[in-house]
């Protein structure tokens, strides 16, 4: 039976994932596989499936924000995927990135508005430290640099009346912003599944700007980084 928000397969899945926001990333990357399928679709869900250097891997999309990516990783679970490596973008809390800059998350701020509601937030959003490793050694033999720190993961893409605290989580070192990691890596702590991110800085996010048109995620140098990071992540996911 499809799973129902999905529409993955129950049985046949790989044991390997990336997951990306975008179904039009997830197509791109699934591009670079080989013997490569669309298995399923769904709202924002869509997933590939094929091989990249020998091993077969799925490719799904989770959409925006962490309560939707959720119902992507609880199938993914149950359909047998035990590594799983996300590919986004994030903007950047730290003069040091600039667009186009990776990124590699060790653990995650947990402001993603669902992982509290999975387990006490006393519990840590950490990444598995194979997948660290394995993205920098990925990073490395790409001739990228790629910095690894702490994400701020947050439900709201831009605040309104309430400010948020971000010059407090710079001051104490977060480097980077986004929507989904700490959700994938306490979800994937609970469920015994090894799991990490690459992302793409897309955007200085050193201060919340009201303008929605100081927001532009699809400039070449975040493009090419994408295309990079792609190659990346998944040398990273088969070599674990
Ligand atoms: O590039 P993706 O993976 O979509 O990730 C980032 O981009 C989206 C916001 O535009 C959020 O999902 C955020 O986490
Ligand atoms: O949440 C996000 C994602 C990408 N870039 C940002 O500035 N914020």
């Amino acid at each position: 039976m499809p799973m129902p928000i999905s529409g993955l397969p129950e049985s046949d899945t790989p044991e390997a994932a990336v997951v990306v926001g975008s179904p039009e990333r997830a197509r791109n990357i699934s591009a670079l596989l080989e013997d490569s399928h669309l298995v399923a679709q769904n709202r924002e869900f869509v997933s590939f499936t094929g091989a990249w250097r020998g091993t077969r891997v799925l490719v799904s999309s989770h959409g925006v924000g962490g309560p939707g990516a959720v119902c992507l990783f609880r199938e993914i679970a149950q359909a047998g995927v035990g590594k799983v490596i996300r590919l986004g973008t994030a903007g950047s809390l730290t003069e040091d990135l600039s667009r186009g800059d990776l990124f590699i998350p060790e653990c995650a701020i947990r402001d993603d508005g669902v992982s509290d509601q999975l387990v006490p937030m006393s519990f840590p959003a950490t990444a598995a430290p194979e997948t660290v490793f394995s993205l920098q050694r990925a990073a490395e033999s790409h001739s990228e640099p790629a910095d690894r720190g702490i994400v701020w993961t947050r439900a709201a893409f831009a605040p309104e009346v309430l400010s948020l605290p971000v010059e407090e989580y710079r001051g104490a070192g977060a480097k980077a912003l986004e929507m989904e990691v700490a959700t994938l890596l306490v979800f994937a702590a609970i469920r015994r599944m090894r799991a990490g991110a690459l992302l793409v800085i897309d955007n200085d996010a050193r201060v919340d700007d009201p303008d929605v048109f100081s927001y532009q995620p699809n400039t070449r140098e975040v493009t090419d980084g994408l295309a990079k990071a792609s190659r990346i992540a998944l040398d990273a996911l088969v070599h674990q």
